[in-house]
């Protein structure tokens, strides 16, 4: 049996007091592709945030990599690809900077860059079809290429654990090919993922299970719900998952 990357228990998560996470338990082990679904404010960024550590628990734990978080120090394993940077970020940096920041955490801050350091990079580049664009400001990108640059510089990091916010959320088709096939290259080196996801496009092939948030704990963890009714033409992959004890039509995402 493969071994154990994320294990969260009976985790219960609130912000001010107001609980928004109750009861969570969720695995997730080595090469597993875990897609986080539910409705809009739902907690499924709580969920993830939790995970690493970004909001406190108020009961529960969570293991990461077989170590109890608050002991965890190896957060060089982890790559984070947060919801995506707001338009107008004001960031001058190119995006060739941008990707060389994940190598950070591996290198040390006072350390120049090595060739391992810069072909890191140029491998992240590739591998989300950016390569062309190393000089170019992230502000002049669209938002996928923007998003792009952002898994990028997690690749970079070379994680042996990526967990992504809405990484394809109001990202072009070609975006979303293009980070479709980064995910497949990374999980061809030995990679998991946990990732959160309102349209799993061509990601779905790639979703080895899927965790349902709903009001705050987790209903289904299992298969893929499937695209349901007039959504599930071809090109409309929304993914509409249900919970047995639930009416229909509460579950549209
Ligand atoms: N920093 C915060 N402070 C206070 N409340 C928060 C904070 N972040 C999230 N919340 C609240 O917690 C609940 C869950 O939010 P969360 O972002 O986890 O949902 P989500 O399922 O990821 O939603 P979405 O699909 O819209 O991204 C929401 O009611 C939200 O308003």
């Amino acid at each position: 049996m493969n071994a154990t990357v994320i294990q969260v228990d009976h985790a219960a998560v609130g912000y001010d007091g107001r609980p928004v996470l109750r009861d969570v338990s969720l695995t997730v082990t080595a090469g597993e592709v875990v897609a986080v679904l539910g409705a809009n404010g739902s907690g499924k960024s709580t969920l993830i945030r939790a995970v690493l550590g970004l909001v406190p628990l108020s009961a529960g734990s969570v293991t990461l990599f077989g170590a109890p978080q608050r002991r965890f120090r190896q957060w060089r394993r982890i790559g984070y690809v947060p919801q995506r940077l707001g338009a107008g970020s004001g960031v001058p940096a190119t995006v060739g900077e941008v990707v060389a920041s994940g190598r950070l955490a591996r290198r040390g801050v006072l350390r120049p860059a090595g060739r391992a350091d810069r072909e890191a990079v140029a491998a992240a580049l590739r591998a989300v079809g950016l390569a062309d664009r190393v000089g170019d400001p992230v502000a002049t990108l669209s938002g996928g290429q923007q998003q792009r640059t952002l898994i990028a510089r997690a690749l970079a990091g070379e994680p042996e654990l990526l967990i992504l916010d809405e990484p394809t959320a109001g990202v072009d088709a070609e975006s979303q090919e293009a980070f479709a096939r980064a995910l497949r290259g990374f999980l061809a080196g030995g990679g998991t993922v946990l990732l959160v996801a309102h349209e799993l496009g061509p990601l779905r092939p790639l979703i080895s299970r899927a965790v349902v948030v709903h009001e705050g704990g987790v209903c289904h963890d299992g298969a893929v719900p499937e695209p349901a009714g007039h959504h599930a033409e071809p090109d409309h992959d929304h993914v509409h998952p249900h919970c047995d004890e639930e009416p229909a039509g509460l579950w549209s995402i």
